[in-house]
């Protein structure tokens, strides 16, 4: 089992320090809510783990190996997993294509060459058919990602990163944008997900809802530091939390 940690994480802009010393772990089977104000520095600290940037002090491990010096893609390979808002999508191939693709990559990395990943293009199909049955975007299979709407076009994201097999999924704000027919279809996935029980599973959201409803563990961000670490129940209902860090959605989501 991998554990994902980050120790003393920091990361300064000219004199600002957006995240500021951040010593955490997520271990697998676990959703773990990063939570705060604008501007807390979640988003930076999710980009320092998947190496969007680079930290100006300490360090990023899974599973013991210190991926700090690591780019993005090294950290990909390494099981880190991440939803880029529909950048990591090719709009002008077909859903299955997109699909087949990312398993492919997947196969890449376990070994095998490229002529064994074309003998077995009939286990690719499968495997992509079958994450398509996952998704339910089966019946898309053969429309351009281009022509499909905002929400399937996420749902794909998400195939994608299943297809990548990765240790840890890392969804910034998976809903945003959303219509009230889309959202819970993402949410939907990322339940699936959770109840593998053996993914490390971390989302940045600011629904109190969603939070409420999927985090086990919750951490607090503000001014780049970490204030709160714990169960949903309690840190919620923390005062610090409810009133200088969630303000009006946490109560609304009381
Ligand atoms: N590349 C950058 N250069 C300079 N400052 C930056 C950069 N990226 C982020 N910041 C600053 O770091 C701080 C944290 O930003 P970040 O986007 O991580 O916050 P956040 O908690 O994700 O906010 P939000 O909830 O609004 O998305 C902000 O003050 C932001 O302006």
């Amino acid at each position: 089992m991998s554990l994902l940690a980050t120790e003393n994480l920091t990361i300064r802009f000219g004199g600002h320090v957006a995240v500021n010393g951040v010593t955490c772990s997520f271990e697998p089977g676990t959703l773990t809510a990063i939570v705060g104000p604008n501007g807390a520095g979640k988003t930076t600290y999710f980009n320092l783990i998947s190496g969007q940037l680079k930290a100006s002090a300490g360090r990023v491990t899974l599973g013991g190996r210190d991926l700090s010096n690591e780019p993005p893609s090294q950290r990909t390979r390494a099981g880190l997993g991440r939803a880029f808002q529909l950048t990591n999508l090719f709009p002008r191939l077909s859903v299955l294509e997109n699909v087949r693709l990312a398993v492919q990559a997947t196969q890449a990395r376990t070994g095998l060459n490229l002529w064994s990943v074309w003998s077995d293009h009939r286990d690719l199909l499968q495997r992509a058919d079958a994450i398509l049955q996952s998704v339910a975007m089966k019946d898309k299979e053969h429309e351009l990602v281009a022509n499909l709407p905002h929400g399937d076009q996420r749902k794909l994201e998400v195939a994608l990163l299943m297809a990548l097999e990765p240790q840890v999924y890392m969804f910034d704000e998976p809903t945003a944008g959303m219509n009230h027919a889309e959202a819970p279809v993402i949410l939907d996935l990322i339940r699936k997900l959770k109840a593998d029980r053996s993914k490390t599973i971390l989302l940045v959201e600011h629904k109190m809802d969603v939070v409420r409803e999927l985090a086990d563990r919750i951490i607090v961000l503000h001014n780049g530091t970490l204030v709160a670490d714990g169960d949903p129940a309690t840190v919620i209902a923390s005062p610090i939390v409810q009133e200088a860090y969630l303000g009006v959605s946490a109560k609304e989501g009381a």
